[in-house]
């Protein structure tokens, strides 16, 4: 599951959860990106690679790698799966996605070899709708999940308004921002 996690909230997790419990996955892999070329600005990548793993470390199916992060330049998908393949050329590869960043999908670098290298599993999300058509069907799952109405977005402007995240985001990554305060100053 790839994401800029900037932080990490309890609908990534879930996410994650579910579709691991419906396919049977060994594991799910938190990748953070490097560069989020299509976001305004993003936290430095260390601060959002760590809250990934703290908010996921009690969980022994989930992971956080390192790959997108230590890759200079913009972050591509097809540059994530195709080293993820490279460690893993036996793995059956799923890519995780909420209904937003799917819907995006064919705006991203070398979308059609996208499909070659994974299943594209596509969950809902409050406020945003899910369509299949286009995609190729045997390579693309639409997962209804529980509703989690949280997004990074929100819980920056939370922190940067004085409101709690508690409960939106897991305890630790409540504590790791309050002790890098993070957030305060940011306008995104
Ligand atoms: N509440 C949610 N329910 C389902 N999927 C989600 C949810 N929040 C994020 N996702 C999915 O997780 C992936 C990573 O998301 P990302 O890190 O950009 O979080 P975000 O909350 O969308 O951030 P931002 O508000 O900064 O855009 C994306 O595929 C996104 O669609
Ligand atoms: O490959 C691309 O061109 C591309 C463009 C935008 C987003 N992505 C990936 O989509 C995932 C979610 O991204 P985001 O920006 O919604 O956090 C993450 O793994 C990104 O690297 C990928």
């Amino acid at each position: 599951m790839g994401g800029t996690f900037d932080p990490i909230h309890h609908g990534h997790l879930v996410a994650a959860s579910e579709v691991a419990q419906h396919f049977d996955l060994d594991e799910v892999v938190f990748v953070p990106t490097g560069e989020p070329y299509q976001k305004r600005s993003a936290s430095p990548s260390e601060h959002r690679y760590l809250m990934t793993v703290v908010a996921t470390a009690s969980n022994p199916r989930f992971r956080v790698s390192r790959i997108d992060i230590d890759r200079s330049g913009p972050t591509y998908t097809i540059d994530t799966l195709r080293d993820v393949r490279e460690l893993h050329p036996e793995a059956e590869l799923f890519f995780i996605t909420g209904a937003d960043a799917f819907a995006s999908i064919v705006e991203w670098k070398d979308q059609d070899e996208l499909w070659q290298l994974a299943h594209f599993v596509a969950v809902t999300r409050p406020g945003h709708q899910l369509s299949m058509s286009g995609f190729p069907a045997d390579r693309v799952s639409l997962l209804e999940i529980p509703a989690l109405a949280i997004s990074s977005t929100d819980c920056r402007a939370r922190v940067r308004a004085g409101y709690p995240v508690w409960y939106l985001v897991p305890d630790g990554v409540v504590q790791y921002i309050s002790k890098h305060d993070l957030y305060r100053r940011l306008t995104a």
